[in-house]
């Protein structure tokens, strides 16, 4: 599914408008009708009491539309204009024009003091929201606030039309307030600002409506749309599994990992790789975390950092940099060098990436696959931006990281992004605070490795590994809470995510 910002909306819609045949006043219809259906199949019931707020723009026309059809069949629904009829404009001022013929003064103003309004919002058991899309320009206006908070101060469930009003479809910031949405029936595709700053935390559960706007045309306009991650991709990502399959066949994975400081990062990735099917696991780390492995996880071959310049081994994919720490400046940088000149995938995570700035021309020459994992503060590090910079343009920042080393960029956060080298990106719908503790970035440096080693390709191999990584933990999370789950139980629920997706 395609992701779209305000303005790409605008332009698919005016292309369907011109070359699809269907014109604005139709597509509105559409709109509702997709709504008023999704809202009777999914949430609705018979007793229901329906408020339905609209604004003066064409969000609100989709309310008049949507009230039509509710009243039409019968559901108890009320429609409050934030605005006299007369400022409505164009289709949606046509859309009211025929609700008043089919409900004649079936609707109220939004009175000065609200007084009306917070006492019909006070006994509804849904609102309906469309007061704002994604017209929403600069700095709320005091009044849409005020309709704002009456809406989130009802303990009515909120459903927001195309986005949650007061927020930005395209850079998912909250200027002021947003409606507090419990589902979201997104119009056409959904908005970038879904995954971005404060986005994900005002649409609730969201689902985007067909409405015949022709999103396939993006490519004839230029537009370069990223998409996301769902089941089926990641069903269809998973590598092939043959039951007569030897530890020849499932790969090969060479981490190297860890340090005095940083154990369980070594520890972490070397388990997730060797535990979500990798034929065998090698990892080069420091003495100290050889006695750890030794005796917890005996089935992992273990190598010295000194032997890593030395012995070449039958790796078919390399991890460098969870837990590394900056110690050992030298030999870091030395085996950085030289298992970039080697033609295996290589992942580089962490204080790996640290030394990967000193490489950029290297590793931008490198013929293999080489995969970059950078968290904010990382991607900040690269870029020699601050984090801010980074996290208000991540779309832009994991492309440009991508094209500056070649590589592909998998930018970790609450939504995380994929790019390949050629600008293609994906995003990661799901994911929770349960990942939010150290350890888990370096079980999912291992479940990538592992998904390599096995024959995945780069992209698959990084939309399968963030998917399967965020729905694991938000499992354990439901289980244990998500303040206490333990990397282990991570590691745990990794092997049963994936068996779950498997064709
Ligand atoms: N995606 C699509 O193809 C379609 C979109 N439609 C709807 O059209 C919407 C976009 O319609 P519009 O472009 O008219 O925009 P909106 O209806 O989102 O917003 C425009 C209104 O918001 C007000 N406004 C803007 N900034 C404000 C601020 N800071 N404070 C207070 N008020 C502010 C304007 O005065 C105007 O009344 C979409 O969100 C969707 O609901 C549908 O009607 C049909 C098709
Ligand atoms: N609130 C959250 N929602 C979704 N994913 C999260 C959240 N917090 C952290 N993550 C994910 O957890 C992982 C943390 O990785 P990282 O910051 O590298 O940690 P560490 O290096 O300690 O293992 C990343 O994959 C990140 O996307
Ligand atoms: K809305």
């Amino acid at each position: 599914m395609y992701i779209c910002t305000a303005q790409q909306m605008r332009e698919l819609d005016a292309y369907t408008i011109e070359y699809g045949g269907l014109n604005e006043l139709l597509l509105m219809e559409i709109a509702g009708n997709a709504v008023s259906h999704a809202l009777i199949h999914n949430d609705l019931t018979r007793d229901a009491i329906i408020t339905i707020v609209c604004g003066a723009g064409n969000n609100g026309g989709d309310g008049f539309v949507i009230a039509r059809r509710l009243k039409e069949m019968g559901y108890n629904c009320s429609l409050f204009l934030a605005y006299e009829p007369q400022h409505l404009k164009g289709v949606a001022a046509q859309h009211f024009t025929i609700y008043n013929k089919n409900f004649p003064n079936d609707w109220q103003l939004c009175d000065q003091q609200l007084t009306r309004l917070k006492q019909q919002l006070g006994e509804s058991t849904y609102i309906i929201d469309c007061l704002l899309g994604t017209g929403l320009e600069g700095e709320l206006r005091l009044y849409e606030e005020t309709l704002i908070q009456c809406i989130n101060d009802a303990t009515a469930y909120k459903i927001a039309v195309d986005l949650p009003s007061g927020l930005h479809a395209t850079n998912g910031r909250i200027p002021t307030i947003a409606v507090h949405a419990k589902k979201t029936y997104t119009l056409a595709a959904p908005k970038t600002g879904f995954f971005l700053q404060q986005g994900p935390a005002v649409i609730g559960e969201w689902h985007c409506l067909n409405i015949s706007v022709k999103i396939a045309a993006h490519a004839k306009l230029g537009m370069d749309l990223p998409q996301v991650i769902d089941d089926k991709l990641v069903s269809s990502g998973i590598p092939y599994r043959p039951a007569d399959g030897h530890k020849g066949v499932f790969g090969y994975s060479w981490i190297i990992a860890g340090s005095s400081k940083y154990i369980g990062a070594a520890v972490f990735c070397s388990n997730a790789a060797f535990q979500t099917g990798c034929g065998i696991v090698e990892l080069t780390t420091t003495s100290a975390i050889h006695i750890a492995i030794a005796s917890q996880s005996p089935d992992i071959l273990l190598t010295s950092y000194d032997e890593a310049l030395e012995i070449p081994n039958k790796a078919n994919v390399i991890a460098f940099g969870p837990g590394l720490g900056r110690e050992k400046p030298t030999l870091h940088q030395a085996i950085l060098q030289k298992i970039t000149a080697l033609n295996h995938p290589l992942i580089i995570d962490a204080d790996g990436l640290y030394y990967a700035t000193n490489m950029q021309e290297q590793l931008k020459k490198r013929s293999a696959p080489t995969i970059l994992t950078p968290h904010p503060g990382e991607m900040a590090m690269l870029l020699k931006r601050s984090i801010d910079e980074v996290e208000n343009n991540r779309f832009g920042v994991a492309k440009e990281l991508a094209k500056r080393y070649d590589a592909f960029v998998l930018y970790k956060g609450h939504r995380t992004i994929i790019t390949a080298p050629n600008g293609q990106q994906w995003l990661c719908p799901i994911g929770d605070d349960a990942l939010g503790r150290g350890g888990t970035g370096d079980v999912l440096t291992g479940l990538l490795t592992s998904l390599l080693a096995q024959g995945s390709q780069p992209m698959a191999a990084m939309q399968v590994a963030v998917y399967i990584h965020a729905a694991a933990a938000s499992e354990v999370g439901k289980r244990t809470g998500n303040y206490k789950m333990t990397a282990w139980q991570l590691i745990d629920a990794l092997a049963i995510k994936l068996g779950q997706y498997i064709r």
